[in-house]
Order: structure tokens, then C-alpha cells, then sequence
């Protein structure tokens, strides 16, 4: 199956003005773009201009994008529609852009004729093909009588000109449901362009959805993979060029968005054909955790969950705290007051593929200081700018120095999750960073209305489950009316028996975040628990959730610092979720615990 190196991108996909979105796409390592009419037109730079500004960048116009509601009209709006066609041309023989993006028409005035699409579709490609253009035609999910690719290809076909083409867009083809199999029948030749777009599964209008919620390739549920290998069997090698529609990318920073597009590329081209990438390598848990805190808060909830200051590093300001294998750094560097979780690692059967892995997924590499006998980890910077290790725990531990404080047993057993609140515009961009670089799968999305506006979850794990990482974001900007919701960070840790944890931990001074009584009523209207269990459940504030596979136990730390709190979990069975029906009792208890500690 050949494969095109060229990878394109459309200027749509980005925030800013044009100017700025082809700065982000050449600094990417983008080798083309497809330019979005809208962005030219409010560009102060003439085609010609704009063509030797993308020649200076490396990026090749690969197409002029969108001609509207073309085909299939009446004579008198014929003539206007060439005329119009024409003024373009002008402008992409200036721009040295070859191939016109026509999409199928949704005008009021067009009529329901294959025939008369396909005449005047004619027509525009034999004033194209003059001017050394190609007409790429392309069936919008929503067009007014073309809306599926069968329909646009056998127009093509009907049409007959060297000049007309279709352009594949896997949005209009994965949203309508269409089954891509059918494109290995169209001749190359008559592939002219392939846009890709992934989406999340919503069920709405198609127009919104296309318009608002496009994700790039491996952020959404749509199988990308199966699309271009039928685009790519059919014979295609022009560019993969991504074309994303989205309400937060259109917002964000269009340097970040500019690689997690390339990221996604990168990561689908894996999918798609043998590349030169290092497989993920397998993963066994989590290393260990880094705090970033200040003063004595955090020490002392570690302390009271049974975890002891062991030991500390060699040459910097770090504690090692722990039980069993249960790892957390506490690194004193934090600003007055502030707490956050500032790395994650994770155990790697081989480091080294997983830094190798990491640079060709365009990770940035952080620079770390260390002594010349101390063990030189490979950290990469999450889209947050938390840090991510992949390593072995062996080749870290040598670095810290044992204080000879005895370890205590409180029933953990592991870092069972990490959970991250993500700032608004890296949602989606952490998903995809964590799922191509560490190759966790995401497991079951929510979205859930919390006591300060709706949030959005998405657990990932990797396949055995050692390593798991929940990611959560505001879907709207947050209510940061109300104190101590700010994004708050925190560290699960596993436990066999999560109320016997909980006595113990209370042996210990530790305050648990205390759950009100109407949560346990309604526990017991809806579940029915044996009353002693729901007894003690209500006795330690541990909260419960149960699905078809088991049974999960939970509580809470208040808040340590600004942002950091600790959960405990016990997973019965074979649950394998996080207990989201509960978060939103969780986030009260702690606003509430804010505003009784004054804090
Ligand atoms: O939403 C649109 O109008 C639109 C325009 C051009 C495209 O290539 C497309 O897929 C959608
Ligand atoms: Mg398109």
C-alpha cells in the first residue's frame, strides 16, 4: 500500500489570522496547507505574496478551499457561478494553488439532476483544466441532494473530464454511517484530494456537528485507520491533509493545536502502514508520582494516609515517601501555599523506545538537571506542562539517601490513578499526547453536571491495567465564582479493603472529607446495601458505586495546599471505573471544606 509522505493541514483547523496559522503549520513540520478562502480574504498579503510567504515557510498550497453551491442551476445562475469561478482562478493561479475544492451545493436555487450537475460540472472543469487547475468535488453530509460519496463519485463519473475528481472527506463519510469499502472501487485518478477528520459520537444535527466538534485523527471515536487503508488500496498517495472544525481549537493557541495535529498524523500513519516508531512499550504501573508543594500540608496528609518520608535525594530538595511500592516525591519548590502534581511516572519495559517513541511524537523533551552519578531520566512535557517519565524504578532509587524511618502498613497497595483537571484548551490534546505516546486506551467517557458547571471525564488505561490516568475538563469556561474549585489535582491509591484503610488511617489523625448523611440515604433507596455495610460506609464517609463487573470503594482527603487532594480505592470484582456518579457529591464536600477551614 504506498503511502504519500505529504502531510497537509487546512488553514481552518487554527486560531489566528492566516499569517499566524501558517507560521504554526510550518513549525509543525507541515509540508502543505489547504488555504480556507475566509483566511485569504481577510489577509492583508496579495496571493502572490501569500505564495512566496508559504514558498519561504516550506509549505506547498496544496488546495483553494471552499467553492460553494456550483452545480445543478438554472441557466442565469450558471453564468454568474463561472463568472465567479473565473475571479478564483485568478486568484489561485497567483496563490500557485492547483486544486479547487468544489463542495456539493445546498443553494435554494439548484435542482435535484445528476445530469445537470454533471453538464455543468463539465463545463467548470474544461475552464479549469485551461488554466492548469483540477476541480476536487465533494459531497457535504448535509448537501441538498449530494451528500454521500457514492452520489459525488458517480457525478464525477457521469462528468468525464481529466479535470474532476473527488475529494474524500472522512467527516461526511464516517458521520452519514457509509461504509468507506465501497471507495477502493474509484479509480486513483479520480481521487484527487483526501481530507481527514475524526469526531466524537453526538447525536445531532450533522451540519453542527461538522461545524463545532471535528477532533483530529485518534481523538474521537470515528475508525480513521479503515478509512484512509480504503483511500490508500484505491491507490491515493496525495497528501493526508487534516481538516478540523472546532469550537476550542479555533480558541487555542494555533502553535500547540499546529502539533497535536502532527502528533495525530503521526500516530495515524502508525495505524495505517509499518512506520519506523517504536511500539509502545509495555507499561507495569505507576513509578511513582512528583508533588510540587510548599510547607508542611501535603507531608502531613502523606503521613496520615501511612506513608513515610523514607528517604531523601542526594542533591535536591526531594523527598521520597512510601509504602510498599506506593511512591510519592514531594519536590519543596512550590510557591507559598501552592500544591500541584508536577510528574507522573511510569515503570517502561524499555525506556529508551519510550524516549525514542516520545520524539517522534513531537513530545517535548525537558531539560533535567542532574549530578554526574545520578540517574538521567528522560522526561517529556505533557500538553499541561505536567512532566511524564518513562523509566525503571531501579534506576531512580539509587538517588535518594535513606532517612532510616520505618515504614507503616495502611492497606495501600499501588498508585491505582492519577487524575488531572486539564486547563479548557488541552482536553482533547492530553487525550491523544497520553494515548499515542504511553498507548493507553480511553475507557468509558461522562460528562457530568458538578456543583460548578458540567464536566467532562475521560479515564485512560493501558492494556493491563497497571497504568491508568483521568483526565476531566470544564466543557464551559469553569465557575470560578466560588473558592477552591480550581482545578484540583489528585492521586488514587489502591487498596484490598478500603474500610479497614479507612480505620487506619483514622488511627492516624487523618481527615477524611466527609460525605453528608442524604448521600447515604439515597445509597440505600437505590441499592439496597446490607445496613451494615452502608453502616461504616457512613461511619468513614467512603463512597460506593457498583456496575455489572463489581464493586468500587472510595474516599477523600480535603485539599492539601491549592490543588492537590488523595483518594483511596478498593475495586471489587472487576469494576473498572472511577466512581463518576459520585464525583459531583465530592466536589460539594470539598467546596464546603474550603469554606469551613477558611481557605
Ligand atoms: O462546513 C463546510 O461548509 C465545509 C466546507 C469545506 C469542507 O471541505 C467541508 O468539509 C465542510
Ligand atoms: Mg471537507
Amino acid at each position: 500500500m504506498p503511502m504519500s509522505d505529504r502531510r497537509s493541514i487546512a488553514t481552518v483547523c487554527l486560531s489566528g489570522t492566516l499569517e499566524d496559522k501558517l507560521t504554526a503549520a510550518a513549525a509543525a513540520g507541515f509540508d502543505g496547507v489547504e488555504i480556507f478562502e475566509n483566511d485569504l480574504i481577510a489577509s492583508p498579503e496579495s496571493p502572490a505574496r501569500l505564495r512566496e510567504h508559504c514558498a519561504d515557510l516550506g509549505l506547498s498550497i496544496d488546495l483553494y478551499q471552499p467553492f460553494r453551491d456550483f452545480e445543478a442551476v438554472p441557466p442565469d445562475v450558471l453564468a454568474a457561478n463561472l463568472r465567479r469561478a473565473e475571479r478564483k482562478f485568478d486568484v489561485m493561479e497567483q496563490l500557485g494553488a492547483d486544486t479547487m475544492l468544489v463542495c456539493s451545493t445546498v443553494s435554494p436555487d439548484a435542482v435535484d439532476d445528476d445530469d445537470l450537475a454533471a453538464e455543468q460540472l463539465h463545463l467548470l472543469a474544461s475552464m479549469a483544466a485551461e488554466r492548469g487547475i483540477r476541480i476536487a468535488y465533494e459531497a457535504l453530509a448535509w448537501g441538498r441532494f449530494v451528500n454521500t460519496y457514492d452520489h459525488s463519485w458517480r457525478i464525477v463519473r457521469r462528468a468525464d473530464h481529466p479535470a474532476l475528481g473527488v475529494c474524500l472527506d472522512s467527516f461526511h463519510v464516517l458521520s452519514r454511517g457509509s461504509d468507506p469499502a465501497g471507495i477502493r472501487t474509484i479509480p486513483a485518478s479520480k481521487l484527487f484530494f483526501l481530507q481527514l477528520a475524526d469526531a466524537p459520537r453526538l447525536d445531532m444535527n450533522v451540519l453542527q456537528w461538522s461545524r463545532h466538534y471535528r477532533l483530529f485523527p485518534g481523538q474521537g471515536s470515528f475508525d480513521l485507520t479503515g478509512f484512509v487503508k480504503a483511500v490508500l488500496d484505491a491507490g491515493y498517495d496525495g497528501p493526508l491533509s487534516l481538516e478540523v472544525f472546532n469550537d476550542v481549537f479555533r480558541q487555542a493557541d494555533p502553535r500547540h493545536a499546529a502539533v497535536d495535529a502532527m502528533r495525530s498524523l503521526v500516530s495515524l500513519r502508525e495505524t495505517v502502514a509499518a512506520t519506523s516508531i517504536p511500539a509502545p512499550p509495555k507499561l507495569s504501573g505507576h513509578s511513582f508520582a512528583e508533588l510540587s508543594v510548599s510547607g508542611p500540608q501535603v507531608a502531613q496528609a502523606l503521613s496520615q494516609l501511612g506513608l513515610s518520608h523514607v528517604a531523601q535525594h542526594r542533591s535536591k530538595p526531594v523527598q521520597l515517601w512510601q509504602q510498599g511500592t506506593v511512591r510519592v516525591l514531594l519536590n519543596e519548590n512550590a510557591a507559598p501555599g501552592e500544591s500541584a502534581i508536577s510528574a507522573l511516572a511510569m515503570e517502561s519495559a524499555d525506556p529508551a523506545a519510550s524516549a525514542e517513541r516520545a520524539e517522534k511524537l513531537l513530545a517535548p523533551r525537558l531539560p533535567r538537571e542532574h549530578q554526574a552519578d545520578e540517574a538521567d531520566l528522560t522526561a517529556v512535557a505533557a500538553p499541561d506542562g505536567t512532566s511524564v517519565f518513562l523509566c525503571r524504578t531501579d534506576s531512580w532509587l539509587a538517588d535518594f539517601t535513606p532517612t532510616g524511618e520505618a515504614e507503616r502498613d495502611t492497606g495501600l497497595t499501588a498508585i491505582d490513578h492519577v487524575a488531572l483537571t486539564q486547563p479548557f484548551d488541552h482536553f482533547d490534546g492530553a487525550a491523544l499526547f497520553y494515548r499515542s505516546l504511553l498507548g493507553l486506551h480511553p475507557e468509558s467517557a461522562a460528562e457530568f453536571a458538578a456543583p460548578f458547571g458540567l464536566v467532562r471525564s475521560l479515564p485512560m488505561a493501558d492494556a493491563g491495567h497497571s497504568v491508568r490516568i483521568a483526565l476531566s475538563v470544564a466543557v464551559l469556561r469553569r465557575g470560578d465564582w466560588a473558592p477552591g474549585v480550581q482545578d484540583p489535582q489528585h492521586i488514587a491509591f489502591a487498596s484490598d479493603d478500603a474500610l479497614a484503610s479507612a480505620k487506619a488511617m483514622r488511627a492516624l489523625g487523618l481527615p477524611v472529607l466527609e460525605i453528608p448523611a442524604n448521600y447515604y440515604d439515597d445509597l440505600e433507596a437505590r441499592l439496597a446495601l446490607p445496613p451494615g455495610l452502608l453502616a461504616e460506609l457512613r461511619e468513614y464517609s467512603v463512597l460506593y458505586d457498583r456496575d455489572a463487573n463489581g464493586e468500587f470503594l472510595h474516599f477523600y482527603t480535603p485539599l492539601a495546599g491549592s490543588r492537590v487532594f488523595f483518594e483511596v480505592v478498593q475495586r471489587i470484582g472487576g469494576y473498572a471505573g472511577y466512581g463518576a456518579a459520585n464525583a459531583p457529591v465530592r466536589m460539594a464536600a470539598h467546596r464546603r471544606a474550603r469554606l469551613s477551614s477558611g481557605s
